[in-house]
């Protein structure tokens, strides 16, 4: 194929943030969240030239190692090439290293950008492609499914390679977030998972993974018991000993709390009527948002 052509207009893409996990569901399960990262990418004659505001505005790379502009050009390498030059400027409203999917965040806003720049996008990098490409590029399929796809996802990996479905979670289930002060990087997080668990432990999260799917699309009385985990919660508890004494208060409560992605954050699913009760059980050192579930996933967004 002859390499592309790229528009001249910038795209602006609006990416949510999304919790991995859910309990019972490590590295396949995900649902997007209301609260979004907002990037605009325009193709340029030459150089780079990064604005980020917000998250991360102090401390990240603004470089070809900026994970967005490393996503987009593996996106246009992998559609026939790149364009000469790119101005990027982020909005950058998830947080980092908290276990609400920025880093999956940034690797589809990059994807997802690059193929809006590049004539003929659909075609040469098609969803399929586009979720192997950030599954890739982010280590594991379930931020980068939820994100791209929104709603409530399930994501795994067979010969082809990563593949998802999509589903709504019943509209009666609201999610609420506590974010602690300090990161813990999704590597460190994984590094502290024994590489071998018992019989006993997978088949427990088996039948609590396959009753989530009722419970998040049909029966979220059901959450509570279906958001218990024996895979990764426990072993990754010392390094977030606040976040798992939080998960035990809300659940001592009757509330389904898990960690959210590799954590620190905490996610509590629950009922409307149940969400102030949620909210006035973590302490000052919470940043505690309700938040909607994002039903649409990564979009291009029309310039203001
Ligand atoms: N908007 C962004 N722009 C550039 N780099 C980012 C952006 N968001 C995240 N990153 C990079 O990803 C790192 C965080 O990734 P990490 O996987 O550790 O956490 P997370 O994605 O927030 O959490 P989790 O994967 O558990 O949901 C940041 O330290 C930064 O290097
Ligand atoms: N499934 C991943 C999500 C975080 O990126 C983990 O728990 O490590």
């Amino acid at each position: 194929m002859a390499g592309p052509a790229f528009r001249a207009a910038p795209v602006r893409v609006r990416i949510p943030a999304t919790s991995a996990n859910l309990g019972p569901g490590f590295d396949a399960f995900g649902l997007a969240l209301g609260l979004y990262d907002d990037v605009a990418i325009r193709v340029a004659d030459e150089g780079l030239s990064i604005d980020i505001a917000g998250e991360g505005a102090d401390d990240l790379s603004r470089d070809e190692n900026h994970l967005v502009v490393r996503a987009a050009h593996a996106a246009f390498e992998a559609m026939g090439g790149r364009p000469p030059g790119l101005d990027v400027v982020c909005a950058n409203r998830i947080p980092h290293g908290r276990g609400l999917g920025s880093s999956a965040a940034a690797i589809c806003a990059g994807v997802i950008a690059a193929r809006a720049l590049t004539i003929g996008g659909a075609e040469r990098l098609d969803d399929e492609a586009a979720l192997a490409l950030a599954t890739e590029l982010e280590g594991h399929p379930d931020n980068v499914a939820a994100c791209l796809l929104g709603g409530f996802t399930i994501a795994w990996t067979d010969e082809d390679g990563p593949r998802a479905v999509r589903s709504s979670p019943d509209r009666g289930i609201s999610p609420v977030v506590f974010v602690p002060s300090t990161p813990l990087s999704t590597e460190v997080a994984r590094g502290l998972l024994p590489a071998k668990v018992t019989h006993r432990d997978a088949s427990a999260n088996a039948a609590r993974a396959a009753l989530l799917v009722t419970a998040l699309t049909t029966r979220p009385d059901l959450l509570f018991a279906a958001t218990e985990d024996r895979l990764h919660q426990t072993y990754r508890a010392p390094a977030m000993p606040a976040s798992a004494e939080l998960i035990d208060k809300l659940r001592a409560q009757g509330m389904a709390a898990v960690v959210s992605g590799a954590g620190p954050t905490v996610l509590a699913l629950v009922t409307p009527d149940r969400v102030d009760e949620a909210i006035g059980t973590a302490g000052p050192d919470w940043v505690v948002r309700q938040l909607d579930v994002d039903g649409a996933g990564a979009s291009v967004m029309p310039l203001a």
